[in-house]
């Protein structure tokens, strides 16, 4: 059975974040990820999963101005030291978290730009996987669907599984989100299959709405879990999604499978 880790951006919203890593360890989770943890000290944080007996398994790197619209500084041309000096922060965090992962955004790029953008991608992409691998910490590039970011630059598991092998960094790897994925073409079985080796990461939302991976979506989770079984996947699959009506209410959908794997 799949572990799962609790997104404790989006789950647990109830309560504030530090005491999120306590409500998750209480609903059975052994694993936790979040967005973006940089307004608490990492020492805190690690405090945290460790006095919660929690790993820390995922987080993001600094995705630039938030409030202004960005999403990630991976593909903006001209901004590689503010790129740079946020994966230096992030891995100083994933040390003191003892966090195997870390999501590199994009970015949001004009149509006009991806051509200066990408070669930008490229070049941030293979200095981050270089960074990271003298901390142990494997960089990783997930696909956001265009419905919920607009413009942002890596939209489909094919572009980022390209973009994978065109760097061929061992250090680097696909955060393969199933709610996005899904929400841009589907064809889940088809990159379970063909690229789970490359696969660092996985999150799991229902679609429509990104709410619990339930029967009421489109996506039969009971067979993709199993897939994932069967595939011998033995990574996270971190629970980002936003609960219908109360984080604990809609846990009941992990019945099935018990949280902790
Ligand atoms: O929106 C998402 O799916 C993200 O993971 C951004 O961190």
């Amino acid at each position: 059975m799949p572990r799962f880790a609790a997104n404790l951006s989006m789950l647990f919203t109830e309560v504030p974040f530090p005491d999120r890593f306590a409500a998750a360890a209480g609903a059975g989770f052994r694993g936790v990820e979040c967005q973006f943890p940089y307004q608490y000290a990492a020492e805190h944080l690690a405090d945290l999963a460790a006095m919660n007996a929690l790993t820390m398994v995922l987080f993001n790197a600094p995705p630039g101005d938030w409030a202004a619209g960005e999403r990630g500084l991976a593909a903006l041309p001209g901004r590689d030291s503010e790129f740079r000096d946020g994966v230096e922060l992030a891995l100083d965090y994933a040390d003191m978290m003892d966090c195997p992962c870390l999501h590199v955004m994009a970015g949001v790029v004009a149509e006009e730009d991806w051509a200066p953008a990408l070669d930008t991608y490229l070049d941030n992409l293979a200095a981050a996987a270089d960074m990271a691998r003298d901390h142990g910490v494997r960089v990783l590039i997930e696909p956001i669907n265009p419905v919920d970011m607009p413009g942002y630059f890596l939209t489909r598991p094919e572009d980022a599984l390209r973009v994978i092998e065109t760097l061929d960094h061992p250090n680097l790897g696909l955060q393969y989100d199933i709610y996005h994925a899904q929400m841009e073409r589907g064809a889940l079985t088809d990159t379970l299959e063909d690229a789970l080796d490359r696969i660092g990461h996985i999150q799991i939302a229902g679609v429509p709405g990104r709410h619990e991976p339930d029967a009421r979506g489109e996506v039969n989770w009971r067979y993709l879990f199993g897939l994932l079984d069967a595939h011998g996947y033995d990574g996270w699959v971190g629970c980002e999604y936003r609960p219908r009506a109360g984080t604990l209410t809609g846990l009941r959908w992990a019945n099935d499978w018990g949280i902790g794997g």
